[in-house]
């Protein structure tokens, strides 16, 4: 559809994360705004100056009448549009698309629109898939109660720590070597703690190395933490590691590189589930698509295909 066609509230509004792939988006913003205008739409951009900027220009376009915003950055761009959207409370009238331009951005390839050509034909043909997000009730920094969204994954432990001690400058040198870095490093820590964990009311209190709870099946650019999951069967998959040793946990990094053969591993198993509930007695970060989503204790609970997004029906990360 041209844009002489559509009514100007409908066309798609780009959020550019220019920080996004580790500083890179902002050498591509001149490339980016050429595909736009190739696919037949209009370069109808804002650029975010600040972590955080995406919810609040998400809102205020909402505000402004617009009806479909499409995240230009990471995972953690489209974070912040989807919790624009649902603050808002207008996920039914506001559909969501993504051009992926970070580091790892597992949320488009889990959607089969990772190559921007494939995300750009979904935006322009008006293409539409109901994905599934999860709604986090957590601490937040201030230590109050807070409520955010999330696409990909909410998880504690370990594992995500790996993310969230990974420094900018370093995520510069790709999108998978920053975080293999980091593994070794966060290696000479201790590499478990315990938990109090509720997957639909059945309690699995432990000591465990990771908790994550999947709506999708990447991580962390490219790892398959829970191969199959999908984003619309109204389900969460809930990955528990175990309490392993430090040569374990390698073997179950290595595993997720290796399509997710970790699930195979003794300690590591899988739980489907709607609501997880998490706490720990030590204070414990969490992780919500890559990005800081405050501290335990956490409500997760699913909201089966909450969002409309521009996707095609059926598209997975086999297609990245
Ligand atoms: N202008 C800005 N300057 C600095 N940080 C920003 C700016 N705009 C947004 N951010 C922050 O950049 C962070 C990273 O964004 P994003 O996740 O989209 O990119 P990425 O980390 O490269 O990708 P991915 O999560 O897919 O690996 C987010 O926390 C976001 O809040």
């Amino acid at each position: 559809m041209g844009t002489n066609d559509t009514p100007p509230l409908d066309r798609p509004f780009f959020i550019v994360n220019p920080a996004s792939g580790g500083g890179r988006t902002r050498n591509r913003v001149g490339a980016l705004i050429d595909a736009i205008e190739r696919a037949g739409l209009e370069a109808d951009c804002a650029f975010t100056t600040r972590p955080g900027e995406g919810i609040d220009i998400a809102r205020e376009a909402i505000g402004a009448g617009r009806t479909f915003l499409v995240a230009c950055g990471g995972d953690g761009t489209v974070n912040e549009v989807v919790n624009g959207v649902m603050a808002e409370g207008a996920a039914e009238r506001v559909k969501v698309g993504t051009i992926g331009m970070g580091t790892g951005k597992d949320i488009a390839k889990c959607l089969g629109i990772g190559r921007g050509a494939r995300a750009l034909r979904a935006i322009a043909q008006g293409e539409e898939r109901r994905v599934d997000i999860g709604k986090v009730t957590a601490i937040g920094e201030d230590g109050q109660e807070q409520v955010r969204y999330f696409l990909l994954e909410a998880s504690a432990g370990w594992v995500p720590e790996i993310s969230q001690s990974t420094p900018r400058w370093l995520k510069r040198l790709g999108d998978t070597a920053p975080y293999v870095i980091m593994t070794v490093v966060k290696m000479l820590g201790p590499m478990g703690r315990s938990f109090t964990l509720r997957i639909d009311g059945r309690e699995f209190d432990g000591r465990y190395n990771t908790i994550s709870v999947h709506n999708m099946e990447l991580w962390g650019g490219d790892l398959v933490a829970a191969p199959g999951a999908a984003p619309d069967d109204g389900l969460f998959d809930v990955i528990r590691w175990g309490d392993l040793g430090r040569r374990e946990v390698l073997r179950a990094v290595d595993g997720q590189r290796k399509g997710g053969v970790h699930l195979e591993m003794e300690g590591v198993d899988r739980h489907p589930a709607r609501v997880v509930e998490l706490s720990s007695p030590k204070p414990t970060r969490l992780d919500l698509d890559g990005e800081m989503g405050g501290y335990l204790p956490a409500r997760i609970e699913m909201l089966a295909g909450a969002i409309r997004f521009a996707a095609p029906p059926g598209g997975h990360a086999g297609e990245r």
